[in-house]
């Protein structure tokens, strides 16, 4: 069983039920181990609309990763009725960036739950606060950074077609979201860059010729 302690950093903590034999074990997680496994974390970026959630879902099915998305996770906590759903729910509406002490504890409540040790995060670090206070909380770091590369006409279009409802997929929100895609997501691509951790896909074309550029990725890591 996993928890956090009470600094928010994630623990590993084995119960009775897990194993009678390390009862009051506890590990924190650091160079990329949760409870003695070792995670691989992938960071899927890219502008809104740009496909993200479309080419994680096939990768899913393809390559036995766990799927989490940062603002799945913010709108379930919004519909959970917490007591930060009205908050994280404006921000949203106003294209904005949630303070990342709130989406960093859903993603490690999200890992804890998946069990896994593959996981794809998807819009996730959105800014450098993203990105710091991640590397300082959980000592993951990502294998790589899958980034979808689309034009803002592109993706303005899609987002308008997407109808699923969503708050922020309207035409004043969109131009605020790639605003801050922008100014803000884009320098932690460009950090990840500097770094040679990037895998650029050209997500303009249509969503199955994408795959086939993702897929050979995920092929030759495995
Ligand atoms: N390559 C593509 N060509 C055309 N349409 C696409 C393509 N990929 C995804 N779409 C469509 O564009 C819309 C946005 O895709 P998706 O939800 O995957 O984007 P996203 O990057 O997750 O966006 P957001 O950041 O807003 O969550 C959806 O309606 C989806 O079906
Ligand atoms: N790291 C993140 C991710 C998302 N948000 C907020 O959620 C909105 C929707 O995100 P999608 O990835 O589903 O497009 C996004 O515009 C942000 O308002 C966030 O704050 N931090
Ligand atoms: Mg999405």
């Amino acid at each position: 069983m996993f928890s956090l302690n009470h600094g928010g950093i994630l623990v590993a903590m084995s119960t009775a039920m897990d194993d009678p034999d390390v009862l009051t074990e506890k590990k924190d997680i650091n160079e990329n181990m949760l409870g003695g496994k070792k995670v691989k974390i992938i960071f899927v970026l890219g502008g809104p609309g740009s496909g993200k959630g479309t080419q994680c879902s096939n990768i899913v099915e393809h390559f036995g990763f766990i799927h989490l998305s940062a603002g799945e996770l913010l709108r379930a906590e919004i519909n959970s009725g917490s007591e930060n759903g009205t908050m994280i729910d404006t921000i949203i509406t106003e294209g904005k960036i949630v303070p990342s002490e709130i989406t960093i504890k859903l993603l490690q409540e999200a890992i804890i739950k998946g069990g896994n040790d593959k996981y794809i995060i998807d819009g996730f670090p959105r800014n450098e606060e993203n990105r710091v206070v991640f590397e300082s909380v959980i000592s993951i770091s990502p294998e790589f950074v899958l980034f979808f590369d689309c034009s803002e006409e592109e993706m303005e279009r899609r987002l308008l077609g997407r109808n699923q409802g969503r708050s922020d997929d309207n035409i004043e929100t969109i131009r605020k979201r790639l605003k801050v895609f922008v100014e803000s997501s884009l320098p932690v691509i460009e950090y990840y860059e500097s770094k040679g951790m990037v895998k650029k896909i050209d997500a303009t074309k249509p969503a199955p010729e994408v795959f086939e550029d993702v897929k050979a990725i995920f092929t030759h890591m495995a």
